[in-house]
This record gives C-alpha cells, sequence and structure tokens, in this order.
C-alpha cells in the first residue's frame, strides 16, 4: 500500500527534548492514533549552508531501514519549504549521558554497565552486518528506552545536549580513536574503539583520556594513556585493554566482546 505522506498538522507538539545542531527535537503525538513520537525539526537553509544534504539524505535512507531492539526507529519523514521533520521513536527515559549524571557516584556498576555492553554490541553487529560504521557512539547519542534499554540514537550528525559540558564544534574528541585523531581513513574498527571508551566512562565516570584540553586529549589517544581506577574488576579492565588497542586490526571483534567472560558473568 502506498506510504502515508504526514504532514506537520497531523501532530500535537509538545515539550522541546534537546538542541540539535541543525534543530530541535520535541515530544509529539499523533493526532489521529495518540502515538507518542520524537519530532526532530532540521532546517533547510542550516543543513545547505553546511553543505550536509547528501549526509541526511543517505543517513535519512539508511535509518528508516533499520530494525533492531537497541536502534532508535524513524519511522517516517516528510519536508515544507524551511524544515525536514524526522519521526522518531520515542525513548521515554532519556539519554545515557543524563542517566551518568544522575547515577551517586556518576557511574553505574559493572552488571548494569556490561547490560549496556552486551546491547551496544549486539546494535553494532547488526549495522557491521549492514557496512555500517561509525555510529558515533557516546553518551550524549544513547537513549534508554521502556524498562531502560538501551537505544543508538544517532544519525550522524552531532547534537548539543542542553547541558553536556564538553561539546567542542563537532562534537566530543574523547571518543575518537587513533586513526581518526592522525586524520587516517576509517574502518568499522573505530566502532570497536569507542565501545571500549564508552566501557570505560560507563565504569568509571569519565572517559578515559579526559583532558583539560584538545591537544591534551589527542596526545593521550594516541598514546593509549588511561588510567584504571583500583575498584575495576580484572574481567572489566582486560576487556577494555583488548578494546582500546592502537592497531585497529588487533582490537577485539564484536563476536567475541558478546561472549567475553565480562559480560557473560554481568548479564543473565
Ligand atoms: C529522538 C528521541 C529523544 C527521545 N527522548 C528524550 N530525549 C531527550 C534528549 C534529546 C536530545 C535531542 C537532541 C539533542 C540533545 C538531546 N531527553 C529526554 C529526557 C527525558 N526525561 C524523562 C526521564 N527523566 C529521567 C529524564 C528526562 C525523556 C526522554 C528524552 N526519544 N527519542
Amino acid at each position: 500500500k502506498p506510504k502515508k505522506t504526514w504532514e506537520l498538522n497531523n501532530f500535537d507538539i509538545g515539550r522541546l527534548l534537546g538542541r540539535g545542531k541543525f534543530g530541535n527535537v520535541y515530544l509529539a503525538r499523533e493526532k489521529e492514533s495518540q502515538f507518542v513520537v520524537a519530532l526532530k525539526v532540521l532546517f533547510k537553509r542550516q543543513i545547505g549552508e553546511s553543505n550536509v544534504e547528501h549526509q541526511v539524505r543517505r543517513e535519512i535512507e539508511i535509518q528508516s531501514h533499520l530494525r533492531h531492539p537497541h536502534i532508535l526507529r524513524l519511522y517516517a519523514y516528510f519536508h515544507d519549504d524551511v524544515r525536514i521533520y524526522l519521526i522518531l521513536e520515542y525513548a521515554p527515559q532519556g539519554t545515557l549521558f543524563n542517566a551518568l549524571q544522575a547515577q551517586p557516584m556518576k557511574r553505574f556498576d559493572e552488571r548494569q554497565s556490561a547490560t549496556y555492553i552486551q546491547a551496544l554490541c549486539s546494535a553494532l553487529l547488526y549495522l557491521h552486518e549492514r557496512d555500517i560504521i561509525h555510529r558515533d557512539i557516546k553518551p550524549e547519542n544513547l537513549l534508554l528506552g521502556h524498562k531502560g534499554v538501551l537505544k543508538i540514537a544517532d544519525f550522524g550528525w552531532s547534537v548539543h545536549e542542553p547541558n553536556s559540558m564538553r561539546m567542542t564544534l563537532c562534537g566530543t574528541v574523547d571518543y575518537l580513536p587513533p586513526e581518526m585523531v592522525q586524520g587516517k581513513p576509517h574502518t568499522k574498527n573505530v566502532d570497536l574503539w569507542s565501545l571500549g571508551v564508552l566501557c570505560f566512562e560507563l565504569l568509571v565516570g569519565h572517559a578515559p583520556f579526559y583532558s583539560k584540553n584538545y591537544d591534551e586529549t589527542y596526545k593521550k589517544i594516541l598514546k593509549v594513556d588511561y588510567k584504571l581506577p583500583e575498584h575495576i574488576s580484572k574481567a572489566a579492565s582486560h576487556l577494555i585493554s583488548k578494546l582500546l588497542v592502537l592497531n585497529p586490526q588487533h582490537r577485539l571483534p564484536l563476536d567475541q566482546v558478546m561472549v567475553h567472560p565480562w559480560i557473560l558473568a554481568h548479564t543473565q
């Protein structure tokens, strides 16, 4: 059957959820069905000025065909003269970035961290099977759905959390792998590095190469210079050490991350 075309007045618009680089994300409800969604509004002018039309088109094309429990759904999109509207799955528990900040010790325990890493790993396997890489996995781009289920929510353009202190002009550099810091072409193994950075940050509460400025951070990334606090288990530090590896080819492949003793020990 022909795809229904949508328009803005099919929706009641709710509160602002967050501010994006190319526009904002609002809570919204489809009037007939009362179905709650997130409506991402992108301004054509800004997209044109930043010369990313092709990227936006490609990301929408990819995202609309993905079906995975840990990847946020893009249900449909429409546009008017001025804006492009993305009708996205609504994740009711907010960003992993905010959930991390809300933790008493600003970090998660090993069970919760392993649960998030396992979910992310299965989403990345699904994406890599489809030759989709560099999903820019960092806490700001991960959402928590119903029952706190993790969802990769980014479409490749950076978003400015209302309160994330570590924004640079293109997003935090904490998650960049050495090959990208050196401007080399990146393969899907960049996601293995970012998975290691995220695993560290969930368990410790800050990124492994975090420094007062980019140059310091770049230096630490290129030297893989990080220290694990005492409270981290041996199994967790083993997994992190197998992902934060300079040579992209030597990073632990996703199917082996899935069955790593730390993951198996902390997920049912
Ligand atoms: C696309 C999408 C978002 C989304 N849900 C939410 N997004 C954002 C923040 C979103 C955002 C967007 C652009 C830039 C920065 C942040 N914040 C949210 C905050 C939420 N709450 C309710 C739960 N509280 C614990 C924390 C605040 C709930 C859903 C949120 N579902 N689908």
